[in-house]
């Protein structure tokens, strides 16, 4: 089985991303990403970690929004972040405030600084192929396929998990790519079978080793967007060790789809900075 290194393409991508912050600093500006934490979240104060870390790698400013779990707070500060001039893109974690939903908290972020694509008119315009951000996570699946090698067109691919930052927008970026694309969840009946139909398995639902040898095809790509907090650690969807002998290739957790999802999320602030002069 091979595996998908998601650190070594995230440096790749980094080296274009240091070249534009370049440009952008001849002209005195310094792309910035408002980073919002609604709320206490373990796997979110450690994406929100990540960022910073290689953000000032590659010359990107950083702002660490905690909130408090409270909605109207997490309303005051995205409209408070919208119409900041020095703020070039927002992100807005998962999870969010009880009772807010991705699409009423999205609405609150202008596309232009919607470097997660969680406004519904970026969600909207990438369902009709229209240019607009893309989820980070959802993008990053199908640019590791992309710079894996692996062919996406005419190929069925199953993507496990349907949650608007992840499985409903990668569905799509994939269905652009011309691949055959099958949505499942937790009501879809016989899981392992339709999965194991599947060329390209992506498994974003937040349970851990979910995706096991009876869900891969011989020779399989799956791709693991699971980022479980557990006691041992880090876990993904995935069962590494038990798809060993079947799949074609994986992507490590870490190492994995995680680190090419903070890189183009620093891709895209780069480029709202680029749009906003
Ligand atoms: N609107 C929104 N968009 C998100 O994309 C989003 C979110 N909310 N809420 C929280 C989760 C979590 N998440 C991670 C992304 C990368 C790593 C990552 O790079 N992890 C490293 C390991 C880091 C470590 O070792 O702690 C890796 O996989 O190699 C982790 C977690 C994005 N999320």
């Amino acid at each position: 089985m091979r595996l998908l290194d998601g650190r070594a393409m995230a440096a790749e991508i980094g080296r274009h991303v240091v070249d534009e912050v370049a440009l952008l600093a001849e002209a005195g500006v310094t792309p910035t990403l408002a980073v919002v934490l609604p709320g206490d979240d373990r796997a979110a104060l450690s994406f929100a970690r990540v960022i910073e870390q290689t953000a000032g790698r590659v010359g990107v400013a950083c702002q660490r929004h905690q909130l408090s779990g409270k909605p109207d707070e997490l309303t005051e500060t995205l409209g408070r972040l919208a119409a900041d001039p020095a703020v070039h893109g927002i992100l807005a974690q998962t999870p969010l405030p009880a009772g807010m939903t991705a699409d009423e908290v999205g609405a609150r972020i202008p596309a232009s600084k919607d470097v997660d694509g969680m406004n519904p008119t970026s969600l909207g315009r990438l369902a009709l192929g229209l240019p607009a951000f893309a989820p980070a996570t959802a993008a990053a699946v199908v640019e590791i396929l992309r710079r894996g090698d692996v062919p996406m067109a005419g190929a069925r691919a199953c993507v496990i998990g349907r949650s608007p930052v992840v499985g409903k927008p990668a569905a799509l970026l994939l269905l652009a790519e011309d691949a055959t694309v099958t949505v499942c969840h937790s009501r879809t009946r016989d899981l392992a079978t339709v999965a194991h139909e599947a060329d390209i398995v992506v498994a974003a639902v937040g349970r851990p080793k979910l995706v096991g040898a009876g869900f891969v095809r011989p020779g399989a790509t799956v791709i693991d967007v699971g980022t479980n907090v557990t006691d041992e650690g880090l876990v993904g969807d995935v069962d590494a060790d038990a798809i060993a002998g079947v799949a074609g290739a994986l992507t490590p957790v870490p190492g994995g789809v995680g680190p090419v999802t903070t890189m183009l999320l620093l891709r895209n602030t780069v480029q709202a900075a680029h749009r906003a002069r």
